[in-house]
C-alpha cells in the first residue's frame, strides 16, 4: 500500500516523510516498518517518530511551499523512519548501499515479507507489535556469540523475556549450556516442569527453604574457600582492595602459604587445597610477630566472624567436597586440581542450571559468583585449548551488582574479561539489569544484541545510546512509551530491529515464575497462614548434619 512520499533523507539512515491524511491509522505507531524503492531493490524503515501537525498549521502557507508533492499537498504529517537494510531480490542485507531521494514513493510493509525476515531464527521470543501476524526470532549463534543485554525499569518485563529465551533453549536444544546467576531465585518453577533445567543452592539453610517452597531438592552448592581467588577471599571477608591495602597484603601472604602448605610452587589464587583454619593458624601466628598490629587483629576477627557465619558453611566448611578431596589418593597439585575440576565441572554438564542465590547478602553472591564464574572460564579456556569446547551461555540477573560502573566488585574483573574475550573460547554472556547506568560500560558495549524494554530515566537511555551500536536516539526517547512486555530489540541476533510484543510466558508454557513481589492488599486482606519455620532455624549441628548426609555423587549432580 502506498502511504506517501519521502520529503527528506538526513543522518546517516533516517528517512522524513509525508503521509496522506486517510493512511495515517495505519502507520503513525512506533515500529511499524515502511520500504522504498532503490536500485537495488528495496529499502527498509521502521518509524520510530512523528510530527502531525493541526488544521491550523496545515492551513498555514507553509502547505502552498510543497510544489511538486500533490499527494501530500492537503497536508502535513511526517513521520520519520530509520533505515534498517535492504533486499536484492534475493535476500536481506543489513544496511542501505544507496539512499532513497526526497519524491520517492513510501509503501507500508506487508505482514508476509515481514515474517520472511524476522521468523529465520531458533528462538522465537514473540511477535511485531504493530504486526501481531509476525513473528519475531533471535538467532542463537549470534544471541550466544555477541553477548545481550535485557534492560528495563522494573516491572518492564526483563524476567518473563528472559524466562522466554530460556524456555525456547530448553524446549529446542536438549544440549544446551546455560547457567543462570539467579540472584532472587525466579526461574526455580521451571526446573518443575522441564528436566533439562536443574537448580544448584548453596548446601544448607537455602537449599531446604528452596525445597520447602518449590518441592524441588537442589543440587547442594560447595565453594570452598580454598578455591576462591585473593580477591574472593576479600570480598567475603568485606575488605575493599583499593582501601584496606594492609589487610589485604596479611591475607595475601597468609593465602599464599596456606596454600604452600600443600604444594610449594602454589601462587595466591592457585586453587591448592587449605581449610580455614590452617589460614587462620597462619594469620594468628604472624599477628604474634607483628604484636601491635591493629589491622591484623582486625582481619582475624573478621576471618573468625566468617567462619561461625552459619550461612557460609557451603564456603567454610566444605563437607562434601572435602570428602571428595579426601578419597583421592594422588599427589598435589594433582588432588587439589582434581577436586576442584569435580566440584565445579558439574556446572558443565548440559542442560540449563539455576544457579539461585537468593537469600543470600549481595557480598556474598558476587564473591560466590566470582568464584564460580573464574572456575567456569578456567575450565572452559582449557577445554578449548585441548580441543574439545563446550560453549557456554552465562545469564546474570541484576547485573548491576556484579559488574558495577566506578565501584569494585569481586566479580567485575571476570564478567569484564568474559564480555572482552569469552567469544574465542566459547562464552556467551546475557546481562540482565534495570539500572543500565550502574552497569559496567566496558560489559554494555560488548553486547551486541539489545532487549531493551521499557525504560523511563533519561540517564539510563543515554547510556543505552552510548553503549550500543545500531542503536539511535530516536528510538531510544521511544523507550519510555513502551507497554510492559514490550522490547525494543536491535542488534546482530536479529535480522532487523523491531518493536516486539514479548510472548507471556505464562500463557506460552502454562506455568508462572517466581520471586514475584509480595502482594500486600491480599496479605493484608486474608487471615495469616500457620506458620512453623522452626524446621529452617537451623543451628549449626544440624546444617552440618545436612552437609554430611550429601554424598559426592548427590554433590557432583551424578543422579
Ligand atoms: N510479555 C509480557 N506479556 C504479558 N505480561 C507480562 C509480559 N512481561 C511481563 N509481564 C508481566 O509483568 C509483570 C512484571 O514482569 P517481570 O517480572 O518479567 O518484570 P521485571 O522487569 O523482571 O521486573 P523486576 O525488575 O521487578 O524483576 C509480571 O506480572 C509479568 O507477568
Amino acid at each position: 500500500m502506498e502511504i506517501g512520499r519521502v520529503t527528506n533523507v538526513y543522518g546517516q539512515s533516517l528517512v522524513r516523510f509525508g503521509v496522506q491524511e486517510e493512511k495515517l491509522e495505519h502507520i503513525a505507531k512506533p515500529g511499524v516498518y515502511v520500504k522504498m524503492e532503490i536500485t537495488r531493490g528495496w529499502a527498509y524503515a521502521m518509524v520510530v517518530s512523528f510530527n502531525l501537525l493541526d488544521e491550523l498549521y496545515r492551513k498555514s502557507r507553509i502547505i502552498e511551499e510543497l510544489e511538486g508533492y500533490p499527494e501530500i499537498r492537503p497536508t502535513r504529517n511526517e513521520l520519520v523512519a530509520m533505515l534498517v537494510g535492504f533486499h536484492d531480490g534475493k535476500s536481506f542485507i543489513r544496511g542501505v548501499p544507496e539512499l532513497p531521494k526526497p519524491g520517492q514513493k513510501v509503501y507500508l510493509a506487508t505482514a508476509e515479507e515481514l515474517s520472511s525476515l524476522t521468523s529465520n531464527g531458533e528462538i522465537k521470543i514473540g511477535k511485531l507489535s504493530q504486526n501481531p501476524e509476525v513473528p519475531y526470532t533471535l538467532s542463537l549463534n549470534m544471541l550466544c556469540s555477541r553477548h545481550f543485554a535485557v534492560l528495563a525499569m522494573t516491572g518492564a518485563g526483563k524476567s518473563n523475556t528472559v524466562a522466554v529465551i530460556l524456555g525456547e533453549i530448553s524446549e529446542k536444544f536438549p544440549y544446551a549450556r546455560v547457567l543462570v546467576i539467579d540472584t532472587h531465585n525466579e526461574y526455580i518453577p521451571m526446573a518443575e516442569a522441564s528436566s533439562n533445567i536443574r537448580v544448584i543452592s548453596p548446601a544448607g539453610r537455602i537449599a531446604k527453604l528452596l525445597e520447602a517452597r518449590y518441592g524441588i531438592k537442589p543440587q547442594p552448592l560447595e565453594v570452598p574457600l580454598w578455591s576462591l581467588g585473593l580477591e574472593e577471599v576479600a570480598g567475603i571477608l568485606k575488605l575493599d582492595p583499593s582501601r584496606a591495602t594492609k589487610q589485604i597484603m596479611y591475607l595475601r601472604n597468609a593465602v599464599q602459604e596456606a596454600r604452600r602448605q600443600r604444594y610449594s610452587h602454589a601462587s595466591t589464587d592457585d586453587p591448592i587445597y587449605y581449610t580455614p583454619e590452617e589460614l587462620l593458624e597462619i594469620l594468628e601466628k604472624t599477628s604474634v610477630r607483628n604484636k601491635y598490629d591493629r589491622s591484623l587483629d582486625d582481619l582475624i576477627l573478621k576471618l573468625e566472624m566468617l567462619l561461625e557465619n552459619t550461612e557460609l558453611f557451603y564456603i567454610t566448611r566444605p563437607r562434601t567436597s572435602d570428602k571428595l578431596y579426601s578419597s583421592l589418593s594422588m599427589e598435589e597439585p594433582r588432588k587439589s586440581l582434581e577436586t576442584y575440576m569435580g566440584i565445579y565441572s558439574s556446572l558443565l554438564s548440559p542442560g540449563i542450571t539455576l544457579l539461585s542465590l537468593g537469600g543470600l547478602s549481595s557480598d556474598i553472591q558476587t564473591s560466590t559468583v566470582a568464584t564460580v564464574l573464574k572456575s567456569f572460564w578456567r575450565i572452559t579456556t582449557a577445554s578449548v585449548l585441548a580441543g574439545k569446547p563446550q560453549p557456554t551461555l552465562i545469564i546474570i540477573e541484576e547485573a548491576h551488582n556484579y559488574v558495577p560502573q566506578g565501584r569494585w566488585s569481586p566479580a567485575k574483573e571476570i564478567i569484564e574479561k568474559i564480555a572482552k574475550e569469552g567469544r574465542k573460547f566459547g562464552i556467551g554472556l546475557g546481562i540482565v539489569s534495570q539500572r543500565p547506568r550502574e552497569l559496567s560500560q566496558t560489559v554494555l558495549a560488548q553486547c551486541g544484541t539489545l532487549i531493551a524494554l521499557r525504560t523511563a530515566n533519561p540517564k539510563d537511555q543515554e547510556y543505552i545510546l552510548g553503549s550500543m551500536e545500531d542503536v539511535m536516539q530516536e528510538m531510544v526517547q521511544g523507550l519510555s512509551g513502551l507497554m510492559t512486555g514490550e522490547a525494543l530489540i536491535s542488534g546482530s541476533a536479529a535480522t532487523i530491529p523491531g518493536i516486539v510484543k514479548v510472548d507471556n510466558f505464562t500463557e506460552r508454557f502454562g506455568y508462572t515464575l517466581g520471586g514475584k513481589d509480595i502482594d500486600w492488599n491480599k496479605a493484608w486482606t486474608t487471615p495469616p497462614e500457620k506458620l512453623d519455620l522452626a524446621d529452617y532455624l537451623l543451628s549449626t549441628e544440624e546444617q552440618e548434619e545436612q552437609q554430611k548426609t550429601t554424598t559426592i555423587e548427590d554433590f557432583l549432580g551424578k543422579q
